[in-house]
């Protein structure tokens, strides 16, 4: 019997927008489906492929770089041809790309594979409906990465009120040139959208209309242009446990260019040793306390995202956190726990 081909999703979106929301959204309900999963962040570190490790059979990580340039792509079809091998049971492979990469280069890519147990599954792209505006005045590009996706979630609805609500969704409506928009709160999208293999075909079809006409038509694609080039990443990686006091301090006046933090924090204030992940984007910032895994060793690792960082200045404010919290101080950990979700 002939094998249908396996739908590669593609999960875009800017920095921060809620795609390792979603994607683990997608991995607790996959209604049945097995899920490989592709992960590729920006930053040595692959906070992402942390987050989604263990709860999936078939991750893989690409690691540093962006997977849209025809550089860094390299490997690409070789891991998804890993996933989709003859005798793996996999129903669908969702690449989660990172937040700066170019959408269009990773369509181009999947339409042009010879693999023929790999089929085209769709774009989704997921908006910070509450950073949208400012990205889009910063980066006014994104605009182009809409009008390639099949399917759009406005994400983050939950800090928006109604009224922009109403008005971001038409306004994305219209840059997606129609295409479905759902207003999503942490990615939680009905996963039989995003998984429907009776649409892969026409979905190839329609992009493959997109690809001859406008994907192709444009091969420059310069990747000097894209999104990345004008981002850093610092990563910070410490054994030593942090000072909580230090950190929110440092937090509350983070260097200028800092757009993004992710990553894991080691506190060393007695009764407070678990795993804390800490995300920031833009002014948002949040902290989700969890368990380590047993063979997890407690240490911090962070990948500060942005542009125009001071990256010494960066290393040298986190360097400056690490330490024992003054054991007489009982509240430590206060500030902190206030922007914690367990
Ligand atoms: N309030 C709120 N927070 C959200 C929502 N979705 C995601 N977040 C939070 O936003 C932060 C970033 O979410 P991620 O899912 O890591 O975003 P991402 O797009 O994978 O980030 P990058 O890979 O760095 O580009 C995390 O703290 C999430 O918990 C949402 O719908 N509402």
């Amino acid at each position: 019997m002939v094998r249908q081909p396996i739908p590669v999703v593609i999960v875009a979106g800017f920095l921060g927008a809620g795609k390792t929301s979603l994607l683990n959204h997608l991995l607790r309900n996959p209604q049945g489906a097995r899920i490989g999963v592709v992960v590729n962040d920006f930053g040595k570190i692959n906070i992402d492929a942390l987050s989604v490790a263990g709860q999936v059979d078939s991750t893989v990580s690409l690691g540093n770089g962006c997977l849209c340039c025809a550089v860094d792509a390299r490997g690409l079809d070789d891991l998804l041809a890993k996933l989709a091998r003859p005798g793996s049971d996999i129903d669908v492979i969702v690449i989660e790309s990172s937040g700066l990469a170019d959408p269009r280069g990773m369509v181009r890519l999947l339409l042009n594979s010879a693999n023929p147990r790999l089929g085209y599954g769709g774009l989704v792209e997921v908006v910070d409906a509450a950073e949208f505006d400012t990205t889009r005045r910063r980066h006014p590009e994104i605009d182009q990465h809409l009008r390639f996706a099949d399917l759009v979630l406005l994400n983050k609805i939950d800090r928006v009120d109604e009224s922009d609500q109403r008005r971001l969704a038409e306004l994305v409506r219209g840059l997606a040139d129609g295409k479905p928009v759902l207003p999503t709160d942490h990615g939680r999208v009905d996963p039989t959208l995003l998984f429907d293999r009776e649409a892969v075909r026409e979905r190839r079809d329609t992009a493959r209309q997109l690809s001859f006409d406008e994907l192709l038509a444009d091969p420059v694609d310069d990747c000097h242009e894209h999104l990345h080039a004008a981002y850093e990443s610092v990563e910070f990686t410490a054994d030593s446990p942090v000072d909580p006091r230090a950190l929110m301090r440092f937090l509350d006046d983070r260097p200028a260019g800092i757009y993004r933090m992710k990553g894991q924090v080691h506190f060393g204030a007695p009764g407070h040793g678990q795993k804390f992940t800490l995300h920031t984007v833009g002014d948002f910032l949040r902290f989700h306390r969890t368990r380590w895994r047993r063979d997890e060793p407690r240490r911090t690792q962070l990948v500060v995202i942005g542009s125009g960082l001071d990256q010494d200045r960066v290393r040298s404010g986190l360097t400056a956190c690490l330490g024992e919290p003054d054991r007489s101080d009982e509240h430590s950990m206060l500030d902190v726990l206030k922007y914690t979700r367990s």
